[in-house]
Parts: structure tokens; C-alpha cells; sequence
């Protein structure tokens, strides 16, 4: 058996055991690389169409992210390659990304995060899992999700507080935080493509915080950018953007956050995709998977909160302790003052290829002291696991 592997994907070594592995840059994969392969293995950079797979003897392609967009599926399937992807591999890191987008949102802004009310386009793992965590907390939350709310989609993730499914134009009336969690499609019943357009950027709310870690597409970058010139109240964080790996130097600058496609790339996230990649390479094949894989311990396994520390407090400092969001803005405008725009994405990709470890909440335990029912709320509300000591 022939495997050829994105060279990004951790843990990959795990396909050896089955066959020879080949690992080679993502985006730039072509047809001779394939030819020969039985199984690619890929992430969202690499284009997996006719043009790449015509005449190869691929017959199973695994993605280790949840976007399929760019998997030509339809075409996948015509020609009997089958193909699999990781739902829900780094929602919570997505999670983790936007708590800490929010508290640097709300010092800036001074405003209270509480006192908001937020909206949800596109309520599966990711959306829902947030949702969960601002219900949790609380907090106000509207839920747009046409596929879910009027199709046959089984709800994404269980648990969820009878949270309000309202149409696009009812949260953007009412909601003052809207993030967006979407898949980027292009036709169907509710095509995601520009879902936010000039029309509806018109209608955000006065002082909307608007946060993109879906796909950069699902906002109209050029129209974002004019409505940016004219509004100084809006505050955007852009994780994703139209034309990656290129970024508009002039968006970036007017957004309060702008990072390089990074929400989910935790280690567990990433380490999580490759897994359940490998478990559907094996299922496919017909082969028996080996040792389960490992992951690595947290460098800091446990931590222990103090007898005066508060609910409020635990909510506001905990996600900040874990990711700080300000060192991969930093990160991505540094390459923004390159001249050329070759150079920016490759330096994107630089990025995106050389991430520092990062770790969710989930792999280090809070150690609360007894009696403090309202740490333990706060800490399940995160998604923290904790221990009473
Ligand atoms: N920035 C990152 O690093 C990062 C990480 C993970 C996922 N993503 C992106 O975010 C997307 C969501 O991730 P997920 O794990 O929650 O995927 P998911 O498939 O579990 O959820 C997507 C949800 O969007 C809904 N949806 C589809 N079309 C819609 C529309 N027109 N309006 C409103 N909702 C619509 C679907 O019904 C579904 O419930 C992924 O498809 C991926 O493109 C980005
Ligand atoms: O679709 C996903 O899972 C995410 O967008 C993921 O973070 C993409 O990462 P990439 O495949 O570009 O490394």
C-alpha cells in the first residue's frame, strides 16, 4: 500500500504501519505525486479534484479537519473514492479561540460580556459547543441554522440549553456578538458564499463585535472592507479570510483581531484529526489499527485555584491563561509589511506550518477548593475539567 501525506499532519507516522508513506507539502500536491498512491492523506490546503486524482489508484481520502471544501466530493464519488473527514476534531479549540477573542474584545471595548447578546451562524460542533458555553455562563444566545432548524440534520452537539433558532436577519436585529461557524458552500439550500454581504454588514448592530473562525468566503471581504472605513464601532476579529493564503493588509489593519487561520489548531485538535482519519483509513482497508496514539501530557497538568477566587474572576482569567490570541495577531501583521504578495503567503503558510504548541483547557485539570459550588458551575460552563482537593 502506497500512502501520500500532507507533511503537516501530526502523528502521520501512525499510517506507516499499513504501507509506504510519502510526505509532501500540502499545497503544492500534483498529480505525480498521487499517481501511484492508494490513500491521500490531506489537510484544507490541498485541492482534491479531477485535476489532481484522474487516472491515479487512489481509492480512500482522508481529510484531518472538518471543512470539505475543498474536496470536490461529487466528483469523489462518480468516480467510487471514497473519503472521510473529522467532525468536531477541533471545535474545541475554535471554542477556546473565541472565549479568548471575546475577553480581549470586552477590556478593549470596556463592555461587559454579560450584558451582550450573541448570535450563532452555524450551530454544529463548533457553534454548538459555544453556545453550550455561553448559555452556561448565562449569557443570551440566538441560533441561526437553517440546514439544522429546517432540514433532517440531527442536532450537532447534545446538552444544549432550548436555545432559540431565529432566521439571519433576526440575529443580526438582535444580536451584538456574531460569530460565524459555517462551512463554505456554494449552492444547495442555503449557500454560505458571502452569507454576509454589503446589506447585511449595513445592518449590524451599532458597537457589533463580529469574529469569522469559519471560512474566509462567508464574508464578502471587499464589502467588509468598505463598511470597516465608514464604521469605527464595529470590532472584527478575522481568523479566516477570502483570498487565503493571501490577506488584505489594508482588512487586516481596520480588524481587532486578525490571526492566520489558527482557531483550530490546538495540538489536541490537530492530533484528534489525524486520529479519527486514520481509524476510517483502517475501517476502508479492512485493516487492523495498531496501538492507540498517544498524546503528549500537558505541560502544565494541573492547576489549583485559590479560596478567594471568584466565579467571575475564574471566567474572565482561565481561556487567557491558555491561549493569548494577541501573539499570533502580532505574528500575522509582521508579514503583513512585505511588499509582495508572494512573499506574505508563504509566510502564511509559514505560520500556519511552524505553530507553537498550544493546548486546550481540556488537557489540564483545575483543582478547586470545597464548598465552592459556584467554581465548579464556572469551570463546567468552560468545559475545565476539575477535582475537588
Ligand atoms: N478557523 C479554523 O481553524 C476552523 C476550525 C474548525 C472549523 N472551521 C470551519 O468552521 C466550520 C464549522 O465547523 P464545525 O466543526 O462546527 O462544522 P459542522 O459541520 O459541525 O457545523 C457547521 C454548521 O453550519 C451549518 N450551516 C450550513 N450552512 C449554513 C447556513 N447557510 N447558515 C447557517 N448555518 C449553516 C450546518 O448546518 C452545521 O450545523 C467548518 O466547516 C470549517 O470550515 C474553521
Ligand atoms: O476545517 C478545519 O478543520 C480547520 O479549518 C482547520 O484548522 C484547517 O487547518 P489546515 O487543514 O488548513 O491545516
Amino acid at each position: 500500500m502506497r500512502i501520500v501525506a500532507d507533511e503537516n499532519i501530526p502523528v502521520a507516522d501512525v499510517f506507516a504501519r499499513h504501507g509506504e508513506l510519502k510526505r509532501l507539502p500540502g499545497r503544492a500536491l500534483a498529480t505525480a505525486d498521487v499517481r501511484d498512491a492508494d490513500a491521500l492523506i490531506v489537510r484544507s490546503v490541498t485541492r482534491v479534484d479531477a485535476a489532481l486524482l484522474q487516472g491515479s489508484n487512489v481509492r480512500f481520502v482522508g481529510t484531518c479537519t472538518i471543512g470539505t471544501d475543498h474536496l470536490d466530493t461529487a466528483w469523489l464519488a462518480d468516480n467510487g473514492i471514497a473519503w472521510s473527514n473529522a467532525p468536531g476534531c477541533n471545535a474545541r479549540s475554535v471554542v477556546e479561540y473565541v472565549l479568548a477573542a471575546l475577553r480581549l474584545l470586552s477590556m478593549r471595548r470596556q463592555a461587559a460580556l454579560a450584558q451582550r447578546c450573541f448570535g450563532i451562524v452555524g450551530a454544529g460542533e463548533v457553534g454548538q459547543r459555544l453556545a453550550n458555553v455561553f448559555s452556561g455562563l448565562g449569557w443570551s444566545v440566538l441560533l441561526c441554522d437553517p440546514p439544522r432548524q429546517h432540514g433532517s440534520k440531527a442536532p450537532g452537539v447534545s446538552g444544549c440549553y432550548g436555545q432559540q433558532f431565529v432566521s439571519l436577519d433576526e440575529l443580526l436585529q438582535h444580536c451584538d456578538v456574531i460569530c460565524l461557524h459555517t462551512p463554505l458552500t456554494l449552492d444547495g439550500d442555503w449557500p454560505t458564499r458571502h452569507l454576509l454581504g454589503e446589506s447585511q454588514l449595513a445592518r449590524l448592530r451599532p458597537g457589533s463585535w463580529l469574529i469569522n473562525a469559519g471560512r474566509g468566503p462567508v464574508i464578502d471581504n471587499t464589502a467588509l472592507l468598505g463598511t470597516l472605513r465608514q464604521r469605527d464601532d464595529l470590532a472584527v476579529v478575522l481568523d479566516v479570510w477570502e483570498h487565503e493564503p493571501v490577506v488584505d493588509p489594508q482588512l487586516a489593519a481596520l480588524c481587532e483581531l486578525a490571526t492566520p487561520h489558527i482557531a483550530g489548531y490546538s495540538l489536541d485538535g490537530k492530533i484528534r484529526g489525524t486520529e479519527m482519519i486514520y481509524r476510517a483509513f483502517c475501517r476502508h482497508f479492512g485493516l487492523e489499527e495498531g496501538a492507540s496514539i498517544v498524546y503528549p501530557a500537558a505541560e502544565i497538568s494541573s492547576l489549583a485555584a485559590g479560596g478567594s477566587l471568584t466565579a467571575a474572576q475564574l471566567l474572565q482569567r482561565l481561556p487567557a491563561l491558555f491561549y493569548d490570541p494577541l501573539t499570533d495577531d502580532a505574528a500575522l501583521r509582521a508579514t503583513l509589511l512585505l511588499d509582495d504578495a508572494g512573499q506574505r503567503a508563504a509566510a502564511f503558510d509559514r505560520l500556519r506550518k511552524q505553530y507553537p504548541v498550544r493546548r486546550e483547557m481540556q488537557a489540564t485539570c483545575l483543582c478547586l477548593p470545597t464548598g465552592s459550588s459556584a467554581l465548579q458551575q464556572a469551570a463546567d460552563a468552560l468545559g475545565m475539567p476539575w477535582q475537588v482537593v
